[in-house]
């Protein structure tokens, strides 16, 4: 499957500091399979052909760091290391001001998913393509219940409409741009970058991804990422 031959960019934040991963470490620099996380997810998007730029959002004490994995992994995709913000939609914010100005279509991918591969990437890219605006997502599995202050559960949200979202999320660049822009102007944060979009009343569609495109998160994480990678034979991308 391939995307339409538009000309794509990928933001790939990594500018958080992992607190629940609780590492003194930041979790993106941890090693799997004696590699950096964020190396993994670079390595991605560096192995596809539609591609054609990546910007990279670090912590501001970890540009000059992620420069020498540029140089030392290959990975010539990314045409600039930036210092992020103080919360994820600020790092996407500035990681987007700074994609190519012929680049019409952008994705964000969280640093901390290295085992994305290439195929649900590009389901994202020809979604996008067809509708503007796509995220990944897979079913949750399991019964999700809201629960209040005090512990007690105060509604079950019907799971058939219930879907875990996933990076990459993948728009038309200027409709992007302009969401944040509005998020900014109304002081608002969202968790993900579609919220920004959906409420601009524009639809967001959902691609299939995979229940192993894990964000890396806390620590139990970590030993069955090793595991994806090693049935992958080391590989991330299959
Ligand atoms: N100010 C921020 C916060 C988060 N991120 C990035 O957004 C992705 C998803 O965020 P998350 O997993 O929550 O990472 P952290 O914020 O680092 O983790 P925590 O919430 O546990 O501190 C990560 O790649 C993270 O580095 C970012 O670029 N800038
Ligand atoms: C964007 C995201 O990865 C989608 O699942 C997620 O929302 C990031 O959220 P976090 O709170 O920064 O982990």
């Amino acid at each position: 499957m391939e995307a339409a031959g538009a000309k794509w960019g990928v933001v790939v934040v990594a500018a958080g500091r992992g607190t629940r991963m609780g590492t003194s470490t930041s979790k993106q620099y941890l090693l799997l399979q004696d590699k950096p996380i964020l190396v993994h997810t670079l390595e991605r998007f560096q192995a596809m052909d539609d591609i054609t730029e990546v910007v990279l959002v670090v912590g501001k004490e970890d540009t000059e760091r992620c420069e020498q994995f540029v140089s030392e992994y290959g990975l010539h995709k990314v045409k600039a290391v930036l210092a992020g913000g103080s919360e994820r939609q600020h790092s996407v914010t500035i990681g987007i001001q700074a994609l190519g100005s012929h680049i019409e279509w952008a994705m964000v991918h969280d640093g901390v998913r290295p085992l994305v591969t290439a195929e649900a990437v590009h389901r994202c890219m020809v979604k996008a393509e067809e509708t503007e605006a796509a995220v990944l997502a897979v079913p949750v599995k399991d019964t999700i219940k809201q629960v209040n202050e005090i512990g007690v559960i105060t509604a079950t949200p019907d799971r058939q409409s219930l879907w875990a979202i996933q990076t990459p999320q993948a728009f038309r660049r200027s409709l992007l741009q302009r969401a944040l822009a509005q998020a900014a102007h109304d002081q608002f944060l969202g968790t993900d970058d579609a919220m920004a979009v959906e409420r601009l009343g524009v639809q967001v569609s959902v691609a299939e991804g995979d229940y192993t495109n894990i964000k890396i998160t806390t620590p139990e994480d970590l030993p069955y990422a090793e595991f994806l990678l090693a049935s992958r034979g080391g590989r991330g991308d299959k």
